[in-house]
């Protein structure tokens, strides 16, 4: 039975990609009868089942129907397609795990019916959905986005806990946390009364005669002035009255709050302080990762290097995420300007940079959690020998030009971000240069190192031996200062956007000078890339070129 379920997650998803990527473009790793082989992109598996799917910004078109019918989801993230059609109804019963979808930014219409108390999150934003949303029964969802599609009608009481952000660019729709149904319709009325239409003007007008409308209106105008003077008095009274009931009554309620704060013992308040302390800041992608769950999930150790050790994390629902465990050495303060540098981080989101879902800064731990890469880094692939790691694949010329391409865009998009103060990487090197699902460099683990208590010390630099000296010789480097730009190595400059292009020109140089690449075809490709390592390279810091130049010139080897 096992079997044949597992087999029908498969056809499911290759149904689905029959509609969702027509020209094989995006998903040409789906092939086979085994998704949970580990191949296939954006598809996560527990005990061989499907239970996530993450493909966002990878213009899938066509239905999503086919996925509601893996009956393992947890998980589905399509934001940023192109699909179309509509949902289908969904149930306990044909999606009971079902914890958290996510579809914004496509053209997905017709009505939203979603009953699952297993959902902790809904998010359909900027899509064309419409009618009302008595349909949505979501007893559990925490994290909730409706806004700007077509509905209309009244939120349902249920919903109304959520922020007008939520509902807002919803033409129709009315009720708390929106503007109620009832004040939009009177307001029609009352424009309605005010606003006679000429004709029935003419004809109030015709059917008097003046002299007795003037009798009339000064009588009538008598009594609605004293009518008036009398409401606006009795106003006053109850508004006075009501002013010095709600004053005593939060003075009194103040009091108690106050005398209750006393009360509590030091240490519960210090307890209470360290639970906010040790909870999880979660961004975009991450809201649904729990400290607790996090040190619960099996884990299995990467790495270690200078700035913490990284490890590899099998979650509850079967998501992988990396987490970095920051050395209390190198990081043993509890700095407002940390967070304000992983809010920053966390909200960097490109397809070439790994994503920050979330974070811990507490006095004794601090974790940073990441999209884990599955294929390993560039060092893996680099210097099986030096390293002691890897996978024993060589690299071929054009996946080389690739990897340099993807790190480069990821370099150049960081330091184009904007922010306060231009950003910078700070540690670059092959470590940081990771390989995602199709095989694309991803840049990982920026904006930390300037937080290192000995930040000079943990610079990039190269065990001995290691960068061959072919990058040596044409970085014109006598010395041995790895990854590191020659105006760092005194110890008193901060790093800057120059300096990561020194970095990655190493990086650069280290992969096109490589012995093992065999290709004579390349070898004209080669000189040209050895130049623009050079240029990066360059001893003054104002020679070097920016990122995006960085870019440019590698996209003419492409
Ligand atoms: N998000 C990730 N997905 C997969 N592997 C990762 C991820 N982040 C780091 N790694 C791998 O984990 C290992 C340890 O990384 P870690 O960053 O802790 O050390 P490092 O890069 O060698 O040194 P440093 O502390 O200076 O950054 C490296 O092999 C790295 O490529």
């Amino acid at each position: 039975h096992e079997h044949a379920l597992r087999g029908r997650d498969a056809h499911l998803l290759l149904y689905f990609k029959a509609s969702a990527d027509p020209c094989n473009a995006v998903l040409r790793s789906w092939e086979g009868h085994d998704p949970c082989s580990g191949s296939w992109i954006g598809v996560t598996c527990y005990r061989s089942r499907v239970v996530g799917l993450r493909l966002d910004h990878a213009s899938l078109t066509g239905s999503v129907t086919p996925l509601f019918g893996l009956t393992r989801l947890r998980v589905l993230s399509l934001r940023r397609n192109n699909l179309t059609g509509s949902l289908p109804h969904l149930t306990t019963l044909n999606n009971p795990r079902l914890r958290r979808l996510s579809l914004s930014h496509n053209k997905l219409r017709g009505t939203l019916n979603v009953s699952l108390p297993s959902l902790v999150s809904l998010r359909v934003e900027h899509n064309q959905f419409s009618g009302g949303v008595e349909g949505l029964r979501l007893p559990n969802v925490s994290d909730f986005n409706v806004s700007s599609n077509q509905l209309s009608g009244q939120v349902t009481d249920l919903l109304s806990k959520f922020p007008a952000s939520a509902f807002e660019g919803n033409q129709g729709l009315c009720g708390s946390p929106l503007p109620g149904c009832g004040e939009v319709s009177r307001l029609s009325d009352d424009t309605t009364a005010v606003s006679p239409s000429p004709a029935s003007l003419q004809s109030a007008t015709d059917s008097s005669s003046p002299r007795s409308s003037t009798k009339v209106g000064f009588t009538a105008l008598l009594a609605i002035g004293i009518s008036d003077l009398l409401v606006i008095a009795i106003g006053l009274v109850v508004i006075v009255g009501m002013y010095l009931w709600l004053r005593k009554k939060l003075i009194t309620s103040l009091n108690g709050a106050a005398a209750s704060i006393r009360e509590l013992e030091p240490d519960q308040l210090q307890r209470e302080e360290k639970e906010k302390d040790r909870s999880l800041i979660c961004f975009e992608g991450g809201e649904d990762l729990r400290l607790d769950c996090l040190l619960k999930s099996s884990a299995e150790v990467l790495g270690k290097g200078l700035s913490g050790s990284t490890y590899r994390a099998v979650l509850e629902d079967g998501i992988i995420v990396a987490v970095k465990r920051l050395s209390a050495v190198q990081f043993p303060s509890h700095c407002k300007a940390f967070d304000r540098q992983m809010h920053l981080i966390g909200r960097v989101r490109h397809p070439r940079v790994v994503s920050l879902r979330a974070y811990c800064n507490a006095h004794e731990e601090k974790l940073l959690v990441y999209d884990f890469m599955p294929n390993g880094s560039l060092l893996s692939l680099l210097h099986l020998s030096c390293a002691g790691e890897g996978s024993g694949r060589t690299l071929d010329w054009i996946s080389r030009k690739q990897i340099l391409m993807g790190a480069a865009e990821g370099i150049a998009f960081i330091h184009a971000f904007p922010a306060r103060s231009p950003l910078v990487h700070a540690n670059i090197k092959p470590s940081n240069i990771l390989i995602d699902e199709q095989g694309n460099a991803c840049i990982a683990e920026w904006g930390i190192m300037r937080f290192a208590s000995n930040f000079h010390q943990a610079m990039p630099h190269y065990p001995s031996g290691c960068l061959s000296d072919g990058a040596m010789f044409a970085a014109g480097t006598t010395t041995r200062l790895g990854y590191r730009a020659p105006e760092l190595v005194n110890g008193k400059e901060q790093p800057t956007q120059e300096s990561d292009v020194y970095s990655f020109g190493m990086v650069l140089l280290e992969v096109v000078t490589d012995k093992e690449i065999d290709d004579a075809e390349s070898e004209g490709e080669v000189m040209g890339m050895v130049k623009i390592g050079m240029m990066c390279t360059a001893e003054c810091p104002e020679e070097r070129p920016k990122a995006n130049q960085v870019v440019r010139m590698l996209s003419d080897f492409l």
